[in-house]
């Protein structure tokens, strides 16, 4: 890992910036992109057989992802979490149906989820609608949850003001409390979602930046068929 340089070392903040070291080389290098008719045929394969040579390769956290959504305004907002399956349907995350996210997607039901491995200089763009999964699916997502984990995702009032933290305290302790009580509860507003895509784009850094780009597009017909395409990088 190159050492980053000291920002007093340089005239202002825009020069250090751009000193910063990007796309550097990656070791050992990960396999070019195989020929578009070398391509799997759904993209959930490709990014599988991506996400293991991640893994493998010792990416910290090679399933969190910044899941972009549009509020009711069109305005754009993104976080990262965790991508929990992977299914011919699409890619799956959960959450609380109360957070901004959770509006944001009652209203707007589309989203782009992202995911960055630096050490592996590779990107993959998930763009798609987003469908609510069955309450089973949410249910068994939230009972796989540590108690302290169910209990804040029951008793938090996510992305609101917290105006005390005692009041947190409270609500958290007496969530637990229900939960080692009832330990089949299920939080109501929790939610499995899938963003079932229509464009999956893989992108692989070159050192020489001559990076190289696939992007797989759902058919207009709706079928379940892809069209994959070499793009400009
Ligand atoms: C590594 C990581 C994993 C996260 N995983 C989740 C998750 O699976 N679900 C979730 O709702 N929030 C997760 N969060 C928290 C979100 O980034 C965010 O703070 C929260 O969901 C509220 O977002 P919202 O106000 O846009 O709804 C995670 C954050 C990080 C940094």
């Amino acid at each position: 890992m190159p050492i980053a340089p000291d920002p007093s070392s340089f005239p202002d903040t825009r020069a250090w910036i751009r000193a910063l070291p990007a796309l550097g080389v990656v070791d050992p290098p990960p396999p070019g992109l195989p020929t578009v008719e070398a391509l799997p045929e759904a993209p959930q394969t490709l990014f599988l057989a991506w996400l293991a040579e991640a893994a493998a390769a010792g990416v910290s956290e090679p399933h969190a992802a910044a899941l972009s959504t549009v509020d009711p305004g069109g305005r754009p907002d993104a976080r990262i979490l965790l991508l929990k399956d992977v299914t011919k349907e699409g890619f799956w995350f959960s959450g609380d149906t109360r957070s901004p996210k959770g509006c944001h997607l009652a209203s707007n039901a589309v989203a782009a989820m992202t995911f960055y491995w630096r050490e592996r200089g590779r990107q993959i763009r998930v763009r798609g609608t987003v469908a609510e999964g069955d309450p089973d699916v949410a249910a068994r997502d939230f009972r796989e949850r540590s108690v302290t984990a169910r209990a804040v995702a029951s008793a938090s009032r996510q992305s609101e003001v917290l105006t005390d933290p005692v009041e947190y305290e409270r609500a958290v302790t007496a969530a637990s409390a229900s939960i080692e009580a009832d330990p089949d509860f299920v939080s109501g507003t929790w939610r499995a979602w899938c963003v079932v895509p229509d464009s999956v784009e893989f992108w692989q850094a070159d050192p020489g930046r001559r990076h190289q780009r696939v992007r797989y597009r759902r058919e207009p017909s709706g079928e379940k068929r892809w069209t994959r395409a070499v793009l400009w990088p």
